[in-house]
């Protein structure tokens, strides 16, 4: 599913590099990032989603090597492959908690925004406990609500790839398990592929492998 060979990635405004000689993901594998506050975990999922453009190096998601692809195309391969759950949710707050669930649709041709794709959006908001608050707008909603808003908008469309970045970080330890249960049983039918960054130690059994992200930083002055 990701195959990252030689990256090499730079912060023009700080001096914070990282590099990463190779790194793969199964096609549903299930694996956890952790390490250090600031060792890079979310410039990785940044790279890996496109949002953020290597040096150096390839990624490959799904057959398809994101750093040469334009803008336009990133962003809907994006929205069309991967699920990402933002660390700090990245939810529009001039839309309904609805609307955010289903903005995938707005913004990718590619996506028909159909009956099942609601009746999917109203399931996941159920299951993650936040099915009557559908119609309410991001500000009228607690952290681990907007979290769960959040984690709706990325298994929605149903991606190869989910990308999580700290999904469970504002929860209880019971939501914490209800809700990674859910990723995992909506990566196990959607035939997706997990890579989550987390700090909860407690949860890494669940997953396949960790890897731990020390081993990749570059010093500020490599
Ligand atoms: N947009 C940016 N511009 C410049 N430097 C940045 C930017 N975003 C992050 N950094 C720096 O890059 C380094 C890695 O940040 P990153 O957010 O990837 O770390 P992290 O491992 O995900 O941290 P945490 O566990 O605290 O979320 C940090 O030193 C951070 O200050």
């Amino acid at each position: 599913m990701i195959t990252v060979e030689n990256l090499s990635f730079r912060y023009s405004a700080t001096s914070f590099g990282l590099r990463v000689p190779a790194f793969h993901l199964q096609d549903r594998e299930r694996v956890a990032i952790v390490g250090p506050s600031g060792s890079g975990k979310t410039t990785l999922l940044n790279l890996i989603a496109g949002i953020l453009t290597p040096e150096a190096g390839r990624i490959d998601v799904a057959g398809t090597d994101v750093a040469t692809l334009s803008e336009v195309e990133r962003r809907r391969f994006r929205a069309s492959t991967i699920g990402f759950v933002f660390q700090d949710f990245a939810l529009l707050d001039y839309l309904s908690a609805r609307q955010n669930i289903l903005y995938p649709y707005r913004i990718t041709p590619a996506l028909t925004l159909n009956a099942a794709a609601r009746e999917r959006a109203e399931a996941l908001a159920a299951a993650c406990g936040i099915g009557d608050k559908l119609d309410r707008h991001p500000t009228a909603l607690s952290q681990g609500e907007q979290q769960r808003v959040a984690i709706c908008r990325a298994l929605v469309t149903q991606p190869k790839l989910i990308l999580s970045d700290e999904a469970t970080g504002n929860l209880d330890p019971e939501s914490k398990a209800r809700i990674l249960d859910l990723l995992f049983e909506q990566a196990s039918e959607a035939g997706a592929a997990v890579l989550a960054v987390t700090h909860d130690h407690e949860l890494l059994p669940r997953f396949e492998r960790v890897l731990d992200f020390a081993q990749f930083r570059q010093g500020a002055d490599a």
